[in-house]
């Protein structure tokens, strides 16, 4: 089966022809319009037991870098919010665009960001490894962190730093002491709705808590990002785009933590 991905032959509006979840009543992302969301006085904070952990950046085949953590060991681990249980952190990743106004799935009434983090975590209380998890309704939380253009980000210039040396496809190289916690804002403000992954296989399985305020990157940053090769349909070409168009609500509620 032709591998899925971002250009006219294999992207967003082609998905549907091998994942057909992908006209599903829950998908990810979708636009966060004020009308459509509700603030919840029930909702709890969110609680993040993270601490500085090991990781291995890999470009993995032409879609996104991601971050894998060793969720075996002291584990990163989210709770409280809209979620029951605890969610351990497996990796984290982000989608980015061709210019600093598009590039994030998210959007908040039309706005799009330049980028947009992903920190995927799985529900270590119900299931026993990421693998179980993906599949399951419950399965996963996903905190979805907007990027803008503006001052360096000194956390995430761990990561921007090493993006050279894994511009080739499939490439991998560790980094250690990374602190997932310094990649969140200051704001604890955020939305929460049911959703799904937002690559195939679109699996309707994400939690989704997406902060309310952006963190900022420098141009530099958002160029090293922007400058991520990949294999992908044989071209030997530069990794753009890689976020999916918002998909419709279908009566799901958004709540938010904030008036
Ligand atoms: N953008 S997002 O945060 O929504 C997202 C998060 C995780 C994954 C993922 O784990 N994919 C790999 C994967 C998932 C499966 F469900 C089965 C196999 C597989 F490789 C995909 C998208
Ligand atoms: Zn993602």
């Amino acid at each position: 089966q032709p591998s899925w991905g971002y250009s006219k032959a294999n992207g967003p509006y082609t998905w549907v022809s091998h994942f057909p979840i992908a006209q599903g009543s829950r998908q990810s992302p979708v636009d966060l319009r004020s009308s459509d969301t509700r603030f919840d006085a029930k909702l709890q904070p969110l609680n993040y037991h993270y601490m500085p952990t090991s990781s291995r950046i890999l470009n993995n085949n032409g879609f996104s870098f991601k971050l894998s953590f060793d969720d075996s060991s002291d584990p990163c681990v989210l709770s409280g919010g809209p979620l029951d249980g605890h969610f351990r952190m497996n990796q984290l990743h982000m989608h980015w665009g061709c210019d600093e106004h598009a590039g994030s799935e998210h959007s908040v009434d039309g706005n799009t960001y330049a980028a947009e983090l992903h920190m995927v975590h799985w529900n270590s209380s119900k299931y026993s490894n990421m693998q179980q998890a993906v599949a399951q309704p419950d399965g996963l939380a996903v905190i979805g962190v907007f990027i803008q253009v503006g001052a360096e980000h000194k956390e995430l210039k761990k990561i921007t730093d090493l993006l050279p040396m894994i511009t080739q496809q499939d490439s991998k190289i560790e980094l250690s002491g990374l602190n997932p916690l310094l990649l969140l804002p200051c704001s604890p403000a955020y939305w929460t709705y049911l959703g799904s992954l937002t690559t195939p296989p679109l699996y309707e399985s994400v939690t989704w808590i997406v902060m309310k305020e952006p963190l900022s990157i420098s141009s530099q940053q958002l160029e090293a990002i922007q400058s991520l090769y990949s294999l992908r349909s044989g071209k030997h070409e530069r990794l753009l785009n890689n976020y999916r168009p918002p998909q419709l609500l279908a009566g799901r509620e958004i709540r938010a933590s904030f008036k």
